[in-house]
């Protein structure tokens, strides 16, 4: 289902600059059941948290303007399937599509942070293998409000993103607006980066690469 949300979050005015700039994001939200996944989704689409979301997947289409550029973001928020992550047609689908990854836990539930270090294995695993070299992933341990009922600290949590280069965030989408734009915000930053990374000049390997690709065409196209 495509839900196209339009005049919600709008967190900069500068539209007129000359480095206002267009951009699109594709980002999966992934996560196992009952972390947030939809709350933090609706809550930067909305700036609401409404408490019950169902089990609906969705692509969710929104226009924003981070530091003054136009981002469209299609948010796919979708339910976990429990094995083999990788390995159905659709799943595979996701990953490729993606720009980026919000890999969410609920800081009550360690399973659910379990499961995040094994996605996050999985999505650079997969990417590596399509051959992108850096993919954005930023990790959010969720339900932040509820610190009482905490099994994950935030130590670990913020390890996690450490050792596997990727951005961390804890926040509450029940409580708090800020924190899930600064992923939205932070996710957006690193897809540009590496965006930018792709579009650096090539090292050594590269103009070897370019080079023979040169000559070797000469060489066909004289046969
Ligand atoms: N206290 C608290 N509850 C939250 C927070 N975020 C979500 N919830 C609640 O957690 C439950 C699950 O939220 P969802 O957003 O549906 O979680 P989900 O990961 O999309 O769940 P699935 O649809 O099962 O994949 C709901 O009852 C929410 O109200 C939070 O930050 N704090």
């Amino acid at each position: 289902m495509v839900l196209s949300i339009s005049n919600a979050a709008q967190f900069s005015i500068d539209m007129t600059g000359p480095n206002a700039l267009k951009m699109e994001a594709n980002i999966v939200v992934l996560g196992t059941d009952n972390v947030g996944k939809s709350a933090l989704t609706v809550r930067f689409l909305t700036r609401r948290f409404i408490g019950e979301y169902g089990h609906i997947e969705s692509i969710y289409r929104h226009n924003v303007i981070v530091d003054g550029r136009e981002v469209t973001f299609s948010i796919w928020d979708s339910p976990y399937s429990q094995e083999q992550y990788w390995e159905t047609p659709i799943q595979e689908k996701r990953v490729q599509w993606a720009d980026g990854f919000v890999l969410v836990y609920s800081i009550c539930d360690r399973a659910s942070f379990n499961a995040v270090a094994r996605l996050v294995q999985g999505i650079k695993a997969k990417k590596d293998f399509l051959g992108v070299e850096k993919v954005p992933v930023v990790i959010v341990g969720n339900k932040r409000d509820l610190h009482h009922r905490r099994t994950v600290t935030s130590e670990e949590g913020r390890l996690l993103a450490l050792t596997t280069d990727c951005q961390f965030y804890e926040v509450s989408a029940a409580e708090n607006y800020h924190g899930v734009l600064m992923v939205f915000h932070g996710l957006t930053d690193r897809i540009r980066e590496s965006r930018s990374a792709v579009k650096k000049p090539a090292g050594i390997k590269g103009i070897v690469k370019t080079v023979s690709a040169v000559f070797t065409r000469r060489r066909t196209d004289s046969l």
